[in-house]
């Protein structure tokens, strides 16, 4: 009997326990238990507790119910701790900031926050649980992990669109972030020059609409300023920034940023800093009745870039009001967020880190979109952070994979699985075309070589295959599954291309990933002819070899073209896709069939010129890894966001692949001062160097061209004494 008993003891919790993995909810709630099976939606539901739950919690269950609102029908209680219409729930709800209760069950249903949030997410939960013909019997407990979770437009390139930002906003409420912060660095009006001005009347409606849409959605519109690039210490500035909080004040916004990011000279004085933001702290943030904590991100925003020596982060720690909250990008610019990192800069600055994630962000890879998982930040770092938010990419909507999936981690990280979130990610963006939609961003996830380091995993499933079927192949014995499954990847390459490219459920994302989208077609049509060709010269079908050879050779000219096409800015421009595996995978093949063709047959067809004749050396730290933009004549170094520090002594020094003359170059550092401790030179032999005359233009750039004997090497010296501080905005070498 006992055994009996036991069996369905534990089958009835096996059933509980299945039933509630597949009731899913975005971000993944901490507790749900489901109480029996599910029951059938009420035809009607009658609303308890209206005039005292949050008013957004309200509007939002109405507009969802509709017309299954009534005086009768089964009970639904909304409302906060406190209130009446739950009061019969107050010990089941959570007492963390933003927590909820949520109970369904056929008696009735009541959706209950800790605080005003806390109710709108339960109604937000609700709405996932509901269907037109069963509700699940269940109970919720939930709450947050960290405190401030969302995003913070912070990346340089063209801000997003007021159309994007409100699709954003709206996105945040569905996915319970409550943090938006608003500081693109190519808004004049964020930044220099016009910091000190209000918005243009136009522009400032557009924000005021951005605030009203924010607090509907339970987001705070943190509005940020980013003085530090002409600031001075003197009360003038200070009331200016004091003037322009009240302006936004009095637009709508209740959140207050101050960014010091980027900046050097007078504006990166820590103590100077921190006597203006206690200022605004004591006048501002705290004698206004409802503005929430300020935020400050610190010019050593990185461990990489804190000095000890200049006692920055001692001094924010120290003499910054506590209440400040301070901004914190990693163990470097871009990096993974750990919990060692997160307890070492808490020491540094006395209190949590407020984390600005450098993700998907991609404005020094632009020619890349990063459609990955998001993964490598700790989940045990919930106890030493306050907020988390990403910096996306200039694309809103193809940012969204990953802000969903930072919703889900910052929610409730011990539960956060990096694949599933990512694959609800894209059903939740593009439901229709969620397969294509998963090939693409596949392949789209990697950064390539950038000046950060940073790299993400990228064509993680074909990989392997791709790696044995090369090997195989120059080995003389490939297996044919591999071949398949290759020539399948391709396929399906091509296909989600072109489903993607007609697709209309979300045409602001396809808009934005057009050109990715193009490229990715041509990509898979290359790997389906370059399979062809293999397959032609193994059986020595001459013909057909050639007519394989020239399709991928036109494929790869139209890949070159679309590169110059589009998505042109001065730092990345261009359009790659699939350049961790699937490119070399194209050009290997290509190259391996080419030249046994060529073998065979005595001839002498060129390769792919995938050509690269310029190599960079310095040491200078922040120039070690700086790609290059090579083109026919040209060599650009790819610039650089962040302030160089350039020391005494340090060099650039570019080696071209021939002897050239060199009609032109170009620097341009953005100093207005002196720059008379840069020198330029040119050697045949890199031992013998001769100097350039530099003439420095209108704009403060400097110019420099050889038309004598030929030479290999160029190289850019700090020859003064003192260490430079400089912005890398650009720097080419045109040769012939
Ligand atoms: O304050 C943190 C920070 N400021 C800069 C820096 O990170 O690099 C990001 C990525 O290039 C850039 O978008 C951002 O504006
Ligand atoms: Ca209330």
């Amino acid at each position: 009997m006992r055994k009996l008993l036991l069996y369905i003891v534990c089958f009835f919790a096996l059933q509980v326990k299945i039933m509630a993995q597949d009731i899913q909810v975005q971000p993944t709630p901490r507790q749900i238990t489901v109480k029996g099976e599910n029951m059938a939606t009420p035809v009607t539901f009658r609303l308890e507790g209206e005039r005292e739950a949050n008013p957004r919690a309200v509007k939002l269950l109405k507009t969802f119910l509709g017309d299954r609102l009534s005086s009768k029908g089964l009970p639904l209680y909304l409302g906060e701790k406190g209130d009446r219409a739950v009061q019969s729930r107050k010990r089941q709800i959570p007492e963390q900031p933003e927590g909820y209760y949520l109970e369904i069950n056929p008696k009735g249903i009541t959706l209950a926050g800790n605080d005003e949030r806390g109710t709108y997410y339960a109604v937000r939960t609700f709405m996932q649980l509901f269907r037109d013909n069963h509700l699940p019997q269940v109970e919720i407990r939930d709450y947050p992990d960290v405190r401030f979770r969302g995003v913070v437009e912070g990346f340089y390139g063209t801000p997003w669109s007021h159309e994007a930002r409100l699709r954003q906003l709206r996105f945040y409420g569905e996915n319970k972030l409550n943090t938006y912060i608003y500081g693109p660095k190519d808004d004049p009006y964020h930044s220099s020059p016009n910091w000190r001005k209000p918005y243009p009347a136009k522009d400032a409606a557009r924000i005021a609409e951005l605030v009203k849409v924010a607090n509907e959605n339970e987001v705070d519109f943190v509005w940020a300023i980013h003085p530090g690039l002409d600031i001075r210490w003197e009360t003038s500035d200070r009331d200016s920034l004091m003037a322009k909080f009240e302006h936004m004040y009095d637009l709508g916004v209740r959140s207050f940023a101050v960014f010091f990011d980027d900046i050097s000279g007078e504006g990166a004085k820590a103590d100077r800093q921190v006597e203006l933001l206690n200022y605004v702290d004591d006048h501002f943030v705290r004698v206004k009745p409802d503005v929430t904590p300020l935020i400050v991100c610190p010019t050593e925003y990185n461990k990489d870039w804190a000095r000890p020596e200049s006692g920055y982060l001692a001094t924010i720690g120290t003499k910054l009001n506590p209440s400040v909250e301070v901004m914190w990008t990693g163990d470097r610019v871009i990096s993974e967020i750990t919990r060692e990192g997160v307890e070492w800069i808490r020491e540094q600055i006395k209190r949590p880190s407020y984390i600005w994630w450098n993700f998907p962000v991609s404005d020094y890879v632009r020619d890349h979109v990063l459609l990955g998982e998001v993964y490598g930040n700790g989940k045990d770092i919930a106890g030493s952070i306050s907020g988390f938010v990403a910096n996306p990419m200039e694309w809103a909507e193809a940012s969204k994979l990953a802000i969903y999936c930072v919703a889900d981690y910052t929610w409730n990280m011990q539960s956060y699985d990096r694949s599933r979130s990512w694959h609800r990610a894209i059903r939740a963006i593009m439901p229709e075309n969620a397969e294509a939609f998963t090939v693409f961003a596949r392949h789209n996830s990697d950064l390539g070589e950038n000046v950060h380091r940073f790299r993400r995993e990228e064509s993680v499933e074909i990989l392997p295959v791709a790696e044995r079927f090369m090997k195989g192949y120059q080995e003389g014995r490939y297996d044919e599954r591999d071949f398949l499954a290759l020539q399948e990847e391709f396929e399906r390459v091509a296909e989600a291309a072109d489903l993607l490219l007609v697709d209309n459920e979300n045409e602001a994302l396809i808009e934005e990933i057009t050109p990715w989208l193009h490229q990715f077609k041509i990509l898979g049509d290359a790997g389906r002819e370059a399979l062809v060709m293999l397959k032609a010269e193994e059986r020595g079908d001459r013909e057909l070899f050639l007519r394989k050879y020239n399709h991928v050779k036109a494929l790869r000219k139209r890949s070159y073209e679309l590169e110059r096409q589009f998505n042109q800015n001065p730092y990345q421009p261009g359009v790659k896709t699939g350049t961790t595996v699937l490119q070399p995978l194209v050009l290997g093949i290509f190259t391996e069939a080419t030249e046994r063709f060529n073998r065979k047959n005595g001839m002498d067809l060129p390769l792919l010129a995938d050509y690269l004749p310029c190599k960079l050396t310095t040491n200078v730290p922040q120039l070690e890894h700086l790609p290059l933009q090579v083109y026919p004549n040209r060599v650009h170094l790819t610039p650089l966001l962040e302030v160089v520090k350039w020391p005494a002594g340090g060099y650039l020094q570019l080696e071209l692949d021939d002897l050239y003359r060199i009609p032109g170059t170009r620097m341009n550092f953005d100093v207005k001062g002196d720059l008379s401790w840069g020198v330029m030179e040119v050697s045949v032999d890199g031992e013998n160097w001769q100097v350039v005359t530099l003439t420095r233009d209108a704009r403060g750039r400097l110019n420099g061209k050889w038309e004598d004997t030929p030479v290999k090497f160029v190289r850019f010296t700090n020859s003064g004494k003192d260490e430079q501080q400089v912005y890398l905005r650009e720097f080419y070498v045109v040769f012939s």
